[in-house]
């Protein structure tokens, strides 16, 4: 079974039992094929006696979401569990332990996080989650840190720039996220209602200046070690548990960019409230909710990877230079703040949405949260290099909200 083609759920089933020590001898398995995203297979495998499971997650030579006439690399499979692997150790608890990756196959088998909600849609049924901007504010503090210049060997830091080169998966976002929504694409994707804003977003020069210098820190700067996708769609939850899963993005790229992507989902979701809380006190909280969750997320991370720079920094004219600490976070800020508008703009107009803002029934209620989320992205990309305070951001999404 080693060569590579898509497995079936019987397959699936085989390999599983075929893992030594972690399925009791004769346990009665059973599988689905449970993946709801745009790339990959995703298994789920239980024995129905012991009640273990465990996820056994394959890549397709090709885009799911949009069929063989978009060949995509296997290769995304080892990044995914290499980067995994590294995740785990750099902050521990809060990825899924992996307990095998078969490189023919493309297939990485992990802890099944069954016991937890995909974060977008918890939110959506309007949960809060009190550890989350804790827990994700040391996952990107400690795994951008400590692959930076700032906390590894810099020779070290070249090779594993090499070692997680992505340029397919990295094109797609270059393409989806940085191009097309500013432009009359065939990939663009968008409610007719929208037409006029859509067409604005493609004659805004002063936004295509913005959206370039993003772009051109997206495909330059080597900053870190991003997970590269890391949406509210990436995030399992609980109450008292965080788990960030799918790096499959994962290369070295600008901090901002997983910050930014953590507060545009956030963002997306206040957008999408107009419909999911009903009641307009009870939406208020629930913004207010959404809100102090950015502030938190950002001062959380500044907080603490400002305290690892000075316990671990390496780099002895950065650590040592007075302001140099303080201009390198507030251009995280400002990178965090337009990546976020880029990626709240592309669910809106491009390819691939996000339920938050799709599963709204009503047309008129879903046409209102569209156009609040695209006047908070593009806000943000307009402003991005203005930003001195995350409490920008906050006024930001208010002001628009209340009009
Ligand atoms: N470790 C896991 N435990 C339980 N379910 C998982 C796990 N990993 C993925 N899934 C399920 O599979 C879905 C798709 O996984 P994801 O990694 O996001 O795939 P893709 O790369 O195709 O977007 C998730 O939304 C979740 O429902
Ligand atoms: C053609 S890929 C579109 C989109 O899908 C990825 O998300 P996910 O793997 O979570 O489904 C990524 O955000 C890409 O931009």
């Amino acid at each position: 079974m080693s060569a590579y083609h898509p497995l079936t759920e019987q397959e699936a089933i085989q390999i599983a039992g075929s893992l030594e020590g972690f399925f009791p001898a004769g346990a009665a398995l059973q599988c689905r094929e449970i993946g709801d995203g745009n790339l990959n297979l995703v298994f789920h495998i239980t024995d129905s006696i012991s009640g273990k499971s465990l996820i056994m997650k394959q890549a397709l030579p090709y885009a799911k979401v949009v069929g063989e006439s978009w060949p995509l690399t296997l290769d995304r499979a080892r990044i995914e569990s290499e980067k995994l692997l590294l995740e785990g150790k750099l902050a521990p608890g809060l990825v899924p332990v992996v307990y095998k990756y078969d490189a023919e196959l493309a297939l990485t088998v992990m802890e099944d996080l069954s016991d937890h909600i995909i974060m977008r849609q918890g939110l959506i049924a309007g949960t809060r989650y009190p550890k989350f901007a804790d827990d994700i504010s040391t996952f990107i503090a400690r795994t951008l840190f400590f692959t930076s210049d700032l906390g590894m060997n810099q020779q070290d830091k070249k090779m594993q720039v090499k070692a997680f080169i992505n340029p397919e998966l990295c094109k797609i976002t270059e393409d989806l996220i940085f191009d097309d929504p500013y432009t009359n694409s065939p990939n663009n994707s968008f409610d007719p209602a929208i037409q006029d804003a859509a067409e604005a977003l493609w004659q805004d020069n002063g936004l295509h200046f913005e959206v370039a210098l993003l772009r051109e820190k997206f495909l330059t700067n080597a900053q870190a070690l991003l997970h590269g996708d890391l949406h509210t769609g990436s995030v399992f939850v609980t109450p008292a548990s965080t788990k960030v899963i799918d790096p499959e993005f994962a290369y070295y790229g600008p901090i901002g960019f997983d910050i930014g992507a953590v507060i545009a989902n956030l963002l997306l979701n206040f957008a999408g409230q107009e419909h999911w809380t009903a009641d307009a006190d009870q939406r208020g909280d629930f913004r207010r909710y959404l809100t102090d969750t950015v502030r938190d997320v950002w001062n959380l991370f500044d907080k603490k990877f400002r305290a690892l720079w000075d316990e671990h920094g390496l780099d002895r004219i950065a650590s040592e230079t007075p302001g140099y600490k303080d201009y390198y976070m507030n251009r995280l800020l400002q990178d965090a703040v337009g990546f976020a508008g880029c990626k709240i703009v592309r669910r809106i107009v491009g390819l691939s949405h996000v339920i938050d803002i799709d599963r709204i029934p009503d047309a008129a209620v879903r046409e209102k949260a569209q156009r609040l989320a695209l006047t908070i992205g593009t806000s943000l990309i307009l402003n991005n290099r203005k930003t001195q305070s995350i409490e920008e951001v906050i006024e930001l999404a208010n002001s628009a909200a209340s009009k």
